[in-house]
């Protein structure tokens, strides 16, 4: 399948109006509730695989979202190679891997921007690439995503940045829209910026305002793509916080993706490393740093010494 964003007005990463949970299987998916070892994918030099143990330790939770034996390439490039992973519903999971092994690539498929060449992606179970266009809609409606930079807009002010969302997808009030507002820009700290522009803030505050953006509509699943990127090691460490505490609030599940071992440390209870298109292992953060992987060993510790090179 190709590339599609079916619906541009979801392109904007501002999620849309709350998720109204009728639709969510709630108790009848399925938990994990066994070590899955896989095997090579047919044709696949059996090298390029040695440290993928596919282990895909339990739970005890549903997942959110399922990446079933997923393929997807970019013409000859491959990118996504038999990906089998799930984000646990309730849990701030975190995916990890090198640069360019498609870890924003899979973000895509879960909203829906991208298609998989084969194989399925379920959220709450139910199959994106199969979703009707108003199907995909409803979907989206669960998401919310917060992009490298915040993903403002530039000609707006955070008050109106952050209503945006509320705006385009509900009906409620003015007022229920800046009672709303106020209260998702204090929580990230930004009460007393609220009549500033995009270009008055630092990199810090825009990824915080992006982020009470993300947060307005209530969304079930929440999107963060390298949330510290740019950001010094402070600032990182506060915005791990925030994530934690608004995580602890509002709960639903939330996946990052990062580069940074501090911030997986801080904030992951659930760990994806993921490499050459598949997973090399998964589980609960503590099992992950303690995995006898030299592959999982290596990336989570930084180390230069181990199977991953510069190739
Ligand atoms: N729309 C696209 N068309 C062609 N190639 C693409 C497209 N989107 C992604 N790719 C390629 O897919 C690969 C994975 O990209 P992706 O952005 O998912 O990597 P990543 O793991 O998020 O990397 P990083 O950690 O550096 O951000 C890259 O080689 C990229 O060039």
């Amino acid at each position: 399948m190709s590339e599609t964003p079916r619906d541009p007005r979801d392109g904007d990463g501002t999620g849309a109006p709350p998720a109204a949970g009728a639709d969510r299987p709630a108790d009848d998916r399925p938990v994990r509730a066994s070590v899955v070892r896989e095997a090579p994918p047919a044709g696949a030099d059996a090298d390029e695989y040695q440290w993928h143990t596919g282990l895909n330790r339990p739970t005890g939770v549903p997942d959110a979202v399922e990446f079933v034996d997923v393929h997807k390439a970019f013409g000859r490039n491959k990118i996504l190679r038999g990906l089998n992973m799930g984000l646990p519903e309730g849990k701030i999971s975190m995916i990890l891997g090198p640069s360019g092994t498609g870890k924003s690539v899979c973000i895509k498929h879960m909203v829906g921007l991208l298609y998989p060449d084969e194989g399925d992606v379920l959220v709450h179970g139910a199959s994106v690439p199969n979703m009707t266009d108003d199907e995909l809609f409803e979907m989206r409606k669960k998401f919310g995503v917060l992009f490298q930079d915040g993903a403002l807009f530039g000609s707006m002010n955070l008050i109106d940045n952050v209503a945006f969302p509320l705006r385009q997808h509900t009906d409620k009030s003015e007022e229920e829209i800046l009672d709303i507002v106020r209260r998702r820009l204090g929580e990230v700290g930004l009460g007393h910026s609220e009549d500033k522009m995009p270009n008055e803030l630092s990199g810090g505050m825009r990824k915080r305002a992006g982020f009470a953006r993300a947060l307005v509509l209530d969304p079930d699943i929440v999107l963060f793509d390298e949330p510290d990127s740019g950001l010094d090691p402070v600032r990182t460490a506060l915005l791990c916080e925030l994530i934690q505490e608004i995580h602890e609030e509002n709960g639903g599940c939330y996946t990052v993706i990062t580069h940074d071992i501090m911030s997986a440390r801080r904030v992951a209870e659930y760990i994806s490393v993921l490499w050459k298109g598949r997973i090399v292992e998964s589980g609960p953060a503590e099992e992950l740093f303690n995995s006898e992987n030299a592959f999982v060993r290596q990336f989570l510790s930084g180390e230069s010494q181990g199977p991953l090179g510069m190739e």
